[in-house]
C-alpha cells in the first residue's frame, strides 16, 4: 500500500483558513439549531429553500478535495478537513488535542463536550461517536511518540452511557510497541473521574513512512 501524507506549500493564506473556520464554526451551531428546532412545517421549509440558495453559492466555487496537510505560520502540522480535528470541517466536533506526557509515551489529552447531534440511544451519545474521537485520540498519541500509522484494530469497552452537553475528558496513551506496531490505550471520562468508555488500538506504521522522531505538533 503506498500513502503519500501530502503536504502543501500553497496553503491557503492564514486570513481565509480564519474566513473558513468562521463559516464552519457558523454551520455547526446551525446543526444543532436543526437538530433541536421546535419551528412550524411553513418555517422549516422556507428555510430550506434559504439553506439551498447558500449551498448553491458554496458549491459554485468547490474544491476537488478537502484540505490536505500544510504547515501552518507557527510551524504546527494543520489539518483543517479532518473530520475530528479540522477547523474547516462542520462534522468535526472539533477536538482540541494537547499533549499530556504525565500519562505515558505518546500522552494526550482533550476537553469534549457532545452535543445533541451526536445522539445515540436516546439522551446519549452515539457508540459510533465515542469511537471516532478515541481513534483519532489514539491515533494522535502514537504519532506524538514518533509512531504514526493507521487503525489495525480498535476495541471498545462501554463502561457507562456517555452523555452530551457535559464537560468530559478523553486521554490516551502508548502502551507497548513491537516493530511497526503500536498498541495505545485511552479512554473518556467524566469530571469526576468516572471511566465511561476504554478503548485500546493498534496502529501499523506503513513500511513506506520516514522516521517521524520529532513529531511536530498537530492541529486542525
Ligand atoms: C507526521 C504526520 C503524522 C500526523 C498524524 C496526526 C494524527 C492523526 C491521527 C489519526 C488517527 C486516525 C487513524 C485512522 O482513521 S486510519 C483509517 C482506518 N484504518 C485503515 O484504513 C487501515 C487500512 N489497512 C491498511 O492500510 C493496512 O492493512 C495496514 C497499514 C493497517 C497494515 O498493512 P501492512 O501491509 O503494513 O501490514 P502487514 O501485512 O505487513 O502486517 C504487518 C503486521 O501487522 C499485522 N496487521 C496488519 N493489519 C492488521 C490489522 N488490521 N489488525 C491487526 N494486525 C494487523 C500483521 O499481522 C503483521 O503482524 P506480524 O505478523 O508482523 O506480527
Amino acid at each position: 500500500m503506498t500513502f503519500d501524507l501530502a503536504f502543501t506549500e500553497d496553503a491557503d493564506a492564514e486570513s481565509r483558513l480564519e474566513a473558513l473556520a468562521a463559516l464552519t464554526r457558523q454551520t455547526r451551531e446551525l446543526m444543532d439549531a436543526v437538530a433541536l428546532t421546535a419551528a412550524p412545517e411553513g418555517e422549516l421549509a422556507e428555510i430550506a429553500g434559504e439553506l439551498a440558495v447558500l449551498t448553491e453559492r458554496l458549491r459554485a466555487v468547490s474544491r476537488q478535495s478537502t484540505h490536505p496537510f500544510h504547515i501552518g505560520s507557527d510551524g504546527t502540522l494543520r489539518h483543517v478537513g479532518n473530520a475530528v480535528i479540522g477547523s474547516g470541517n462542520p462534522f468535526a466536533l472539533p477536538l482540541v488535542i494537547e499533549p499530556d506526557p504525565s500519562t505515558g509515551e505518546g500522552g494526550v489529552r482533550a476537553d469534549v463536550t457532545f452535543r445533541p447531534i451526536h445522539e445515540g440511544p436516546p439522551g446519549s451519545v452515539h457508540g459510533g461517536v465515542s469511537a471516532l474521537i478515541m481513534d483519532h485520540l489514539l491515533g494522535h498519541a502514537a504519532a506524538l511518540a514518533g509512531r504514526g500509522g493507521f487503525t489495525g484494530t480498535l476495541t471498545l469497552r462501554y463502561v457507562r452511557r456517555v452523555p452530551y452537553g457535559e464537560p468530559l475528558a478523553a486521554t490516551a496513551a502508548v502502551a507497548r510497541t513491537e516493530g511497526r506496531k503500536t498498541w495505545v490505550e485511552g479512554r473518556i471520562a467524566d469530571q469526576a473521574g468516572t471511566v465511561l468508555v476504554e478503548a485500546t488500538g493498534l496502529f501499523i506504521t506503513p513500511t513506506q513512512w520516514p522516521p517521524m522522531r520529532d513529531a511536530p505538533s498537530v492541529a486542525g
